[in-house]
């Protein structure tokens, strides 16, 4: 029921960017002819703003039906129109100007330009108006096909703000906890960061601002696919202390190397270590369909310890270091923790500022103390009659640990 965006702090101030947003909201509700919310700026981290949503909406589908692709669904259900790479299928007599009721499709089954009545599983999104008619979607040569907006939505299920219109120099959308999390870690100007899985660089651009673009930023991601996006991000929010480096995390460290450049670095070369780690995702919402088999599932903990046993490494003596994951399962939480405390004995859990989630689960492998350290964001757990903006979250873990010196640590 919320959406949050981080504000550039190296180019604005959150006050100018929240006016300058919210005349742009107002266009685009008053176009749709809908009320325009008002947006406010969170009451905890500065550098957020909250723009409410409306639903789900009483509507009903209209005879007409476009099949969309779930990506594309999913998207509609926070706000955005259908773009012509979205849809799968339409009815023949389609033509611009028509209304009609648009259905995402679960299992993925719809072929491109399909013209029957579709009969698989599908959920309805809302409705809205054709503006690129069937035949320039799907009759063109794929080299001329037009891109851009095909059907705006005027009924969506939810009334929530598309995020196309705004520019990516002064906000990123961003999940209320990907935000705390960074604001977790709390990066100093003058430091040096390692953010070990950077890709596309939301977290990465959030760090450089909390540190006004003096220090190190180091963001590596084994992805070489993933890297201009990271790059891109990176350029647009004017990112200018972050290097950006394809590279395998679980290799970053070695003694004898040297820490200007690309990795790896010597060992304790970061003050703060940033692993938001590879996981299963269970918390990302809206989700229609999950695809993952159980072995892939599984296969994240390990992978998980692997890469964080660098983070160890590349941490300083004194410095911190913040897991995170997207997920909700406690193998890749709690019990990460769990085994992190136990595999290395330098590592104490910290209190975390700020804290707007609920605690860690207690199943017997943290201590109760331990689970009021880690912070659980996941809307089954904070339980609030009406959602809020930090109740009303994806599924969200954060730990954050200080690496002691060995003669503290033995005490
Ligand atoms: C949860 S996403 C990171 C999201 C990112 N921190 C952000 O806020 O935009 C996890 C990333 O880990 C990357 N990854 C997976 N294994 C890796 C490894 N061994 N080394 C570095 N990156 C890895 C994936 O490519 C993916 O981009």
């Amino acid at each position: 029921m919320f959406t949050t965006l981080r504000v550039n702090t190296l180019r604005d101030t959150r006050v100018n960017i929240r006016e300058h947003v919210q005349s742009q909201i107002d266009k685009q509700y008053s176009e749709r002819n809908q009320v325009a919310p008002i947006i406010t700026e969170h009451p905890i981290l500065g550098d957020t703003l909250v723009i409410p949503s409306n639903g789900p909406m009483h509507i009903q589908p209209v005879a007409k039906k476009v099949i969309v692709g779930l990506g594309c669904g999913v998207a509609v259900l926070r706000g955005a129109n259908v773009f012509a790479q979205g849809v799968m299928g339409a009815p023949k007599n389609m033509s611009q100007g028509d209304t009609v009721s648009v259905h995402a499709d679960i299992d993925g089954s719809c072929k491109k330009g399909f013209v029957q009545n579709f009969e698989g599983a599908s959920v309805f999104v809302g409705n809205g108006i054709i503006e690129i008619g069937r035949r320039d979607l799907f009759c063109t040569a794929e080299s001329e096909k037009v891109r851009g907006v095909a059907l705006r939505m005027t009924e969506p299920l939810y009334e929530a703000p598309s995020l196309s219109d705004l520019s990516s120099e002064i906000v990123f959308p961003q999940n209320l906890p990907s935000i705390v999390c960074v604001h977790v870690l709390d990066p100093q100007p003058g430091e040096r960061i390692l953010d070990m899985c950077a890709a596309p660089g939301g977290k990465t651009t959030h760090i450089a601002s909390l540190m006004k673009n003096q220090g190190r930023v180091v963001a590596l991601d084994k992805s070489a696919s993933k890297r201009e996006k990271l790059l891109t991000n990176v350029h647009q929010w004017s990112a200018s202390c972050v290097e950006v480096y394809t590279f395998d995390s679980s290799r970053c460290i070695q003694s004898d190397a040297d820490i200007t450049g690309p990795p790896p670095y010597p060992t304790g070369s970061f003050d703060r270590v940033l692993l938001d780690a590879p996981c299963s995702a269970l918390g990302q919402r809206p989700s229609c369909r999950n695809k993952m088999t159980l072995a892939e599932v599984k296969s994240y903990p390990a992978l998980q310890r692997k890469i964080f046993t660098k983070a160890v490494e590349a941490v300083k003596e004194g410095g911190v270091l913040v897991y995170s994951t997207c997920t909700i399962p406690v193998e890749e939480n709690e019990h990460q923790v769990a085994w992190a405390l136990q595999q290395f004995p330098c590592l104490r859990l910290d209190q975390q500022t700020p804290n707007v989630g609920g605690q860690g689960r207690q199943d017997n492998m943290l201590t109760d103390e331990q689970c009021t350290l880690v912070q659980r964001l996941d809307p089954r757990c904070i339980a609030t009659e009406t959602p809020t903006v930090n109740s009303d979250t994806i599924g969200f873990f954060i730990a954050k640990f200080v690496k002691l010196n060995y003669r503290n640590a033995a005490t």
